[in-house]
């Protein structure tokens, strides 16, 4: 019997692998990454995970016992303290201030991902908001891990802070007890309900892509 996460990883493989090869991607891992479009991502990051950071809040009061809504509030002062303080750092070296980098207009990629992660949170099960939010954490170990293995790039001036982070023992850490909470989630659901998990993470693994590639182009609206 194969768990519900690796069903998972086998649908999404062909989108997760277009993404690896997003030159976003593979620039941060060989350095060729325009440092502007960098900077744009870490921008509209910082407001993504503002909106990320209150997911964590939510999940927390939707958890079944009190260790999983004890981890849930962990990690949501862990995005507000630990990555967004990442976040905080490269903005100062762009010479972006707090105040700047906090009023950034969201762009329409970022608007689109983060109210489909909320919506979900808001109306879905644990189960349906944890399937939500997996591509981001497990997505961004299996960059972290491919980046790490690229000569230079954990060193890189600029990128290599980046892939430390997402290539840590910590980090993996965090991400394998996603992944485990999604199996222990998904036991005993019927075939219709797994279905609709699939769909919400196979759905985020796509804005996945599509936020690189916003990044990339440093894409706003168009009107
Ligand atoms: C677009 C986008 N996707 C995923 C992450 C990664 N991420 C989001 S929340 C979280 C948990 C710990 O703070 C992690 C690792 C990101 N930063 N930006």
């Amino acid at each position: 019997m194969s768990t519900f996460t690796e069903r998972l990883w086998k649908h999404v493989a062909p989108i997760w692998e277009k993404t690896h090869q997003h030159p976003f991607v593979t620039g941060l891992g060989d350095g060729t990454l325009p440092v502007e479009s960098f900077a744009f991502y870490m921008k509209q990051d910082y407001v993504y995970l503002i909106d990320y950071a209150k997911i964590f809040a939510i999940a927390s009061t939707k958890a079944h016992d009190l260790e999983t809504s004890a981890k849930f509030a962990g990690l949501q002062e862990a995005t507000l303290n630990g990555e967004m303080a990442l976040h905080r750092q490269y903005a100062e070296r762009f010479g972006i201030s707090r105040e700047e980098l906090e009023a950034t207009e969201p762009s329409f990629v970022m608007i689109a991902y983060t109210s489909y992660m909320l919506k979900v949170a808001h109306q879905g099960s644990l189960a349906e908001l944890v399937s939500a939010v997996l591509p981001c954490m497990w997505g961004y170990w299996e960059i972290g891990k491919k980046l790490a293995k690229v000569e230079g790039a954990m060193n890189h001036e600029w990128y290599g802070e980046w892939v430390r982070t997402y290539s840590s023992e910590e980090f993996g850490e965090l991400a394998a007890w996603l992944i485990g909470l999604m199996d222990q989630l998904a036991e005993g659901k019927s075939e219709q309900e797994l279905a609709r998990l699939e769909e919400h993470f196979l759905t985020t693994s796509k804005m996945e892509y599509l936020f690189w590639d916003m990044a990339y182009r440093k894409e706003m609206w168009p009107c």
